[in-house]
């Protein structure tokens, strides 16, 4: 199972490169590291097994902070409302790409963290608001998502890591609290 040992940690180059697009069929270690991901994601959520395998909490994870370079993520976004219902969003990910985005900005107003960064980066990290994206699934099938507000930011997340970039390239230099009075704020 993955723990936070497997977890790359900022400063070691394959967080700042640019992953390789994964083919298909995929190969068994491209589908056995999905699942292992989506595995570590699920254990972070139960208090338990986080206790147990000190797991840092996780709603997403991609491939390169395992240090492997694939264009591939694994979500894991539980249902707000009911606790043991069914997940809002639990699925991996292969070649995920945007391909379209409102022109709204939202950002969660507490920040952001990531398993790959061990301290508090303060600030807004804005992102779209609203995102379409596809990607293909364990079987190579294409999906197309539409997808606002926490999720899509959550997803705009692990995307960056497919190209190499960390959140806090996103929070504003000189004042990282500011965002224009458009930008949405979520809980
Ligand atoms: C928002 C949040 N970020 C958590 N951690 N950070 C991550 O997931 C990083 C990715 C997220 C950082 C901001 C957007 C994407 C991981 N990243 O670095 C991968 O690239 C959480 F753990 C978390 N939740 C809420 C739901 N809760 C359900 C019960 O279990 C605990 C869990 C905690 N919400
Ligand atoms: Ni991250």
């Amino acid at each position: 199972m993955i723990t936070m040992n497997d977890i790359i940690r900022e400063g070691h180059p394959t967080l700042r490169k640019v992953a390789e697009e994964v083919s298909f069929p995929l190969s068994d270690a491209d589908r056995e590291l999905g699942e292992k991901m989506t595995e570590f994601l699920k254990n972070s959520q139960d208090p338990e097994l986080a206790e147990k395998y000190q797991l840092r909490g996780g709603v997403g994870l991609a491939a390169p902070q395992l240090d492997v370079s694939k264009r591939m993520i694994a979500i894991e976004i539980p249902n707000m409302e009911e606790e043991d219902g069914e997940p809002f969003l639990s699925t991996v990910m292969y070649n995920p790409k945007i391909l379209s985005h409102s022109v709204q900005q939202a950002a969660i107003e507490e920040g952001e963290g990531c398993l790959s960064v061990d301290r508090h980066v303060p600030g807004l990290v804005v992102r779209n608001a609203k995102i379409t994206i596809s990607y293909f699934d364990q079987e190579g099938e294409k999906h197309k998502l539409r997808l606002k507000h926490y999720p899509a930011i959550v997803i705009q997340h692990e995307l960056d890591h497919l190209n190499g970039i960390m959140f806090y390239d996103h929070i504003n230099k000189q004042n990282p609290n500011y965002a224009a009075d458009d930008v949405l704020l979520i809980q």
